[in-house]
């Protein structure tokens, strides 16, 4: 008897799973399988992962969106520590939704994970003062291969929950910040990505 329960085509995005463990929670505090290759397969999750990441950052980081061009990797991801709003954006095109976007909020304690397939663009938002995000990819990181898409371009829409800030033109995180007024804060290759119109698509 399996121990996950997977929502497949997530916001009516196929291919997107939103999977919850079972959390065995006893005296001691709590118990789960975070990862079961059987139990994915019976929900017809049959990718192999080929390496683990994991990632600490503070509230207000925006990591995103991004993803590899010719070795593009599926993602299985989750936060162990905090929460964070996690987006993936279509890029397939041919895709009924291609440019559409859906988000979820990944927390220490819902446990909830979320299966992103090649062909899309990532990213999540920190809503926590510190938040660890982990997650297993289908292929190997190829630095060179990386490209992004503006977090904030308006063809795409995505309501990034308690963000604030007007959108000048660009991926820049200046005038951006949470309702508690901590900045945005993105790496400097994250604020130059271009929009949808003018990215890769697969
Ligand atoms: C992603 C990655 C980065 N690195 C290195 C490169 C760099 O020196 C440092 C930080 O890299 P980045 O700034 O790209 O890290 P980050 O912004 O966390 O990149 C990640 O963002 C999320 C949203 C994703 O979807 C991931 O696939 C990945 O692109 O870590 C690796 O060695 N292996 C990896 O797999």
């Amino acid at each position: 008897m399996g121990q996950i329960k997977v929502e497949k085509n997530a916001g009516g995005i196929q291919g997107l799973c939103v999977i919850e463990p079972a959390v065995h929670g006893d005296a001691r505090g709590y118990f789960m399988e975070t990862y079961n290759q059987r139990d994915m397969e019976e929900n017809g999750l049959d990718m192999v992962f080929v390496q683990d990441n994991q990632s600490c950052s503070t509230k207000g980081v925006l990591r995103g969106l991004h993803f590899q061009k010719e070795f593009p990797q599926g993602k299985l991801v989750r936060v162990i520590k905090g929460s964070v709003f996690d987006v993936a954006v279509d890029l397939r095109s041919g895709s009924e939704t291609y440019g559409k976007w859906f988000g979820i909020e990944l927390t220490e304690e819902n446990k909830k994970q979320f299966y992103i397939p090649e062909g899309f663009a990532h990213g999540f938002l920190v809503l926590s003062d510190v938040a660890e995000f982990c997650y297993k990819c289908t292929d190997f990181y190829h630095p060179g291969d990386e490209g992004g898409l503006a977090w904030n371009d308006p063809e795409i829409g995505i309501t990034w929950p308690q963000l604030e800030g007007e959108y000048q033109g660009s991926a820049s995180a200046e005038g951006y910040h949470l309702a508690d007024g901590t900045a945005l804060n993105l790496s400097d290759k994250d604020q130059k990505w271009a929009g949808l119109k003018d990215t890769f698509h697969f």
